[in-house]
């Protein structure tokens, strides 16, 4: 198995990269590119760790050679928020960076499984399939966008809420990653009665969370630390379902519902990516009438992407 990490000598990249080599299967490689010229460092440092997973640093020039026989790219490369701007200020810069990237991957390694991280992730996902398609080897179910963030956040709030072990609560999380376009569905949660009041205040929550980390940083980026726990938890999932275990995990992939051509759900993941798009289940009145106000912005993210590849 190997994993490239595209944007590895960043906040995510430094933290997924380190989650990935004390965590991946025993003989995997993890490939590490960026642009920044500290990226063979950050591989050396990284190889000190004695664990039986391969790390290899690729500067600006190598990416052919980090992608090479990847089975999944992760992409957290491009520029995190500041204080007062929305994921779809970090367009401009990083529609561009994830087109690049996907277009190298369409080259070298046009059947991995390709998990996009760089926000604003609505549309970033949307960029890199209009890509992908361009170049003839578009896979729906090779194509990722990581919104387990927003369940782990879920999971988190829930449990502090509620006085509960955060391991053994399971909050659904759909929609997409940017404000009301999350969705999380705490109807569902198992065990567990809310409030009206509770489920207006721990949905604001958690659809805020992003920008709770990236004010408390105060200029100094967003979310690193829980992004790259997230990111392993879904790569890792990945890892497991390609070798043939059976796992669901939430992520924003193309479905073939109403909803919007990109949309959260739980995914049976397997061999070859997406195995089986699950259904996501009753919602409350209240997350319907959530899920239909936040569709059309949605729709919009998407369409930005799409637009940005086709012209
Ligand atoms: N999906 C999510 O839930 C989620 C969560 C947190 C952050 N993010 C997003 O992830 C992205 C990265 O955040 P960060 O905090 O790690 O930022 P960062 O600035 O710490 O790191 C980004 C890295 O990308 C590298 N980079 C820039 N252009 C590149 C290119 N063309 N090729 C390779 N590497 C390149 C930079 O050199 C840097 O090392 C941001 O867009 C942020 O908004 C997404
Ligand atoms: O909020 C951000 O800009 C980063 C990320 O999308 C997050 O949810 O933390």
């Amino acid at each position: 198995m190997k994993v490239a990490v595209l944007g590895a000598a960043g906040g995510i990249g430094q933290a997924l990269s380190l989650l990935l080599k004390t965590q991946l299967p025993a003989g995997s490689a993890l490939s590490l590119y960026d642009v920044a010229p500290v990226v063979p460092g950050v591989a050396v440092d990284l190889s000190h760790i004695p664990t039986d997973v391969n790390v290899k640093g690729y500067g600006k020039d190598d990416l052919a050679d980090a992608l090479q026989g990847a089975d999944i790219v992760l992409i957290p490369a491009g520029v995190p928020r500041k204080p007062g701007m929305d994921r779809s200020d970090l367009f401009n810069i990083n529609a561009g960076i994830v087109k690049n990237l996907v277009e190298a991957i369409a080259d070298h390694c046009p059947d991995a499984c390709t998990c996009i991280i760089t926000n604003p992730v609505n549309t970033t996902v949307a960029i890199a399939a209009e890509t992908l398609k361009a170049k003839g080897v578009y896979n729906k179910n090779k194509l990722f966008g990581v919104t387990t963030l927003d369940v782990i956040r879920a999971e988190t709030f829930v449990a502090e809420a509620k006085g509960l072990n955060p391991a053994n609560v399971h909050v659904p999380v759909i929609g997409g990653h940017s404000g009301t376009t999350i969705l999380p569905l705490l109807s569902q949660v198992e065990g567990v009665e809310f409030s009206d009041e509770e489920v207006a205040s721990l949905t604001h929550r958690i659809q805020n969370a992003g920008t709770e980390v990236v004010e408390a940083k105060a200029g100094g980026g967003s979310a690193t630390l829980s992004m790259g726990q997230a990111a392993a938890r879904f790569c890792l999932s990945l890892v497991a379902a390609m070798r043939g275990d059976n796992v669901v995990e939430y992520t924003y992939v193309e479905t073939n519902s109403d909803d919007a051509v990109f949309f959260s759900h739980p995914v049976r993941l397997g061999k070859n990516g997406v195995e089986e798009i699950l259904p996501y289940g009753e919602l409350s009145a209240f997350e319907k009438q959530a899920k239909q106000d936040m569709l059309e912005g949605l729709r919009g993210d998407i369409k930005i992407g799409v637009d940005f590849v086709n012209g």
